[in-house]
């Protein structure tokens, strides 16, 4: 199997189960992954990522221009090739809309949302207890990607858990497709059990 074909693999996969979850309603979420020769495959804009076919996956460059000029990337491609410029070790990227993340993110203005206590937190890059917190910063939402990339910019470095966009959405990644879906799953069940904890403390 070409590296290609594997990312197309890994993208159709990731596209079903993340829509098994919920986490990608209508035409909603978008997928990448990195390939051996530095180009990015990824979700075309506009389908529904729990019914994607091959022909739903394109190439771009790192400045998110698609490989072949007809084709429509992903409406979101800069923050996936931001990610993956800022992250050497980034190998595939996930963008979902769970309801979850939606309605927390809208539920303060606070610039964060701070997740302590939960066993799940050590799905987390360098978690190794319980005993932590780990900060998870929510940005607002905006139709411009390219100033919404500017605005996520200078977090690189210290976001072991992915960032949130306010009524929109998560953007999580890892080094590879199978640890991005782990990254995605473990703070989407700790979004949820904010929300149940939110709720029942009302
Ligand atoms: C269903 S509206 C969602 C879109 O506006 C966008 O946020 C999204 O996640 C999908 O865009 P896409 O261009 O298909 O990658
Ligand atoms: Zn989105």
């Amino acid at each position: 199997m070409t590296d290609f074909a594997h990312a197309v693999r890994d993208i159709l996969q990731a596209g079903q189960r993340m829509d098994s979850r919920g986490w990608v309603p209508a035409t909603a979420g978008n997928i990448s992954r990195r390939l051996e020769d530095g180009a990015i495959a990824i979700t075309r804009s506009g389908g529904h990522k729990g019914f994607l076919q091959a022909d739903g996956v394109i190439t771009v460059d790192m400045q998110g221009r698609p490989l072949r000029q007809q084709d429509v990337p992903s409406a979101e491609t800069l923050l996936h090739c931001q990610i993956y410029r800022n992250d050497p070790t980034a190998g595939a990227v996930l963008h979902g809309h769970s309801v979850a993340a939606t309605v927390l993110s809208m539920l303060s203005a606070d610039p964060a949302l701070v997740l302590s206590d939960y066993e799940v937190l050590k799905v987390f890059e360098g978690q190794t207890t319980h005993k932590t917190s780990v900060s998870v910063p929510v940005f607002e939402n905006d139709q411009d990607i390219a100033r919404l990339a500017g605005v996520v910019e200078p977090f690189f470095g210290r976001m072991s858990a992915g960032y949130i966009i306010r009524g929109h959405g998560v953007y999580v990644w890892g080094k590879n497709m199978t640890t991005a879906l782990a990254r995605l799953e473990g703070l989407e069940f700790l979004l949820a059990c904010e929300l149940e904890r939110r709720k029942l403390a009302r």
